[in-house]
């Protein structure tokens, strides 16, 4: 009689995260068959995720305490950057000899921030998230447009493509992951800040003005990430402009749904690290530095609760 093995075990991963990215990657991982733990900070009754105007429940496993958790095949991070630090308890309990974290996080350095809190020698797979998407209620996530990753290429980069073939997550392998970072990180520079100072929705973009504003925030960035060895020229701001111009008009940016919220914004890891950048080279960003300004101040009042 022939005999059958038994089907391998589904990859075990851990999402650190439970808000707009962290609860669309791990529906769509769950979705796919995977075993997804979402590691949440706030207690959450369930996950479901809306997109194309359907509602879908997704069944992960959902724990609040790292003494909950073991080692799994992969952690994907997805706190925004100024939460890393706060993950380490949940990364220390997950990392085995074995584990690879992706960082799924905007701005640049995911790596750098990472590596301090997580064993010696783990595997950490920077990524760029070209995801739009929004956390309504708690568990609950409106999923505006695009489901890509990008990542430098690589074995771990060709693991985690075939983590996630058929999740419907897009597993992108680039070959110059400094420039996929800093042109990820164009496409934050107005986006982020002016949606999240203004309070107003992307659609805000259509106006001639607020796009030549945007040109030229972008001219000024474009000379820092050349100096920060990223291959930036008119082409990405350009793209920047079509990609603004073509988004749903009612998406938002993950600053703005912060300040919404009234939680903290992310704009130090973003804007702060172009004017940090261009301090370093000796760069002047006066429009980075204007806004960078104006996002601490109301950075301060959403920490004291008054924004
Ligand atoms: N939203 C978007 O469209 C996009 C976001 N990004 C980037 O992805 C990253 C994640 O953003 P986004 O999902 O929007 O952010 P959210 O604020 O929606 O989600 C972040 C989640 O991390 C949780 N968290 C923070 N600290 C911990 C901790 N110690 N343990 C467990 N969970 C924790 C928060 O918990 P709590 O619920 O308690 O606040 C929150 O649920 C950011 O870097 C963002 O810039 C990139 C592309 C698009
Ligand atoms: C604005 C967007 C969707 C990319 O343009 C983003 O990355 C964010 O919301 O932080």
């Amino acid at each position: 009689m022939p005999r059958t093995s038994p089907a391998a075990a589904p990859a075990r991963i851990a999402v650190i995260g439970g808000g707009a990215i962290g609860g669309y990657t791990a529906a769509l991982a769950r979705w796919a068959g995977l075993d997804v733990t979402l590691c949440v900070r706030s207690p959450l009754a369930g996950l479901s995720v809306e997109s194309g105007g359907e509602v879908r429940p997704a069944a992960v496993r959902i724990v609040t305490d790292p003494a909950q958790v073991g080692p799994v095949d992969w952690v994907l991070l997805t706190t925004k950057a100024q939460d890393t630090a706060g993950a380490e308890g949940w990364l220390r309990r997950l990392c085995g000899r074995d584990t690879a974290v992706a960082v799924l996080q905007n701005g640049i350095g995911q790596e750098e921030r990472v590596a301090p809190l997580v064993p010696r020698g783990t595997r950490i797979l920077p990524t760029v998230v070209y995801i739009s998407a929004e956390r309504t209620a708690p568990g609950r996530i409106l999923h505006h447009v695009a489901s890509e990753l990008h990542v430098p290429e690589g074995p771990l980069a060709d693991r985690f493509a075939a983590l996630l073939d058929g999740s419907g997550l897009r597993v992108h392998r680039v070959p110059d992951f400094t420039t996929a970072a800093w042109r990820k990180l164009f496409t934050n520079l107005a986006a982020n800040p002016v949606t999240a100072l203004l309070q107003q929705r992307i659609g805000i973009f259509a106006d001639p003005e607020m796009a030549a504003l945007t040109r030229d925030l972008l001219r000024e960035a474009a000379v820092v990430a050349r100096a920060e060895g990223a291959d930036i020229g008119e082409a990405d701001i350009a793209r920047t402009l079509e990609l603004y111009a073509t988004a749903p008009r009612d998406g938002g940016s993950s600053m703005l749904y912060d300040r919404m919220a009234g939680r903290p914004m992310e704009h130090e890891f973003l804007t702060g690290a172009v004017v940090r950048a261009g301090e370093r080279h000796g760069i002047a960003t006066p429009l980075n530095r204007m806004l960078l300004t104006l996002l601490r101040a109301v950075d301060r009042e959403l920490r004291d609760g008054k924004a």
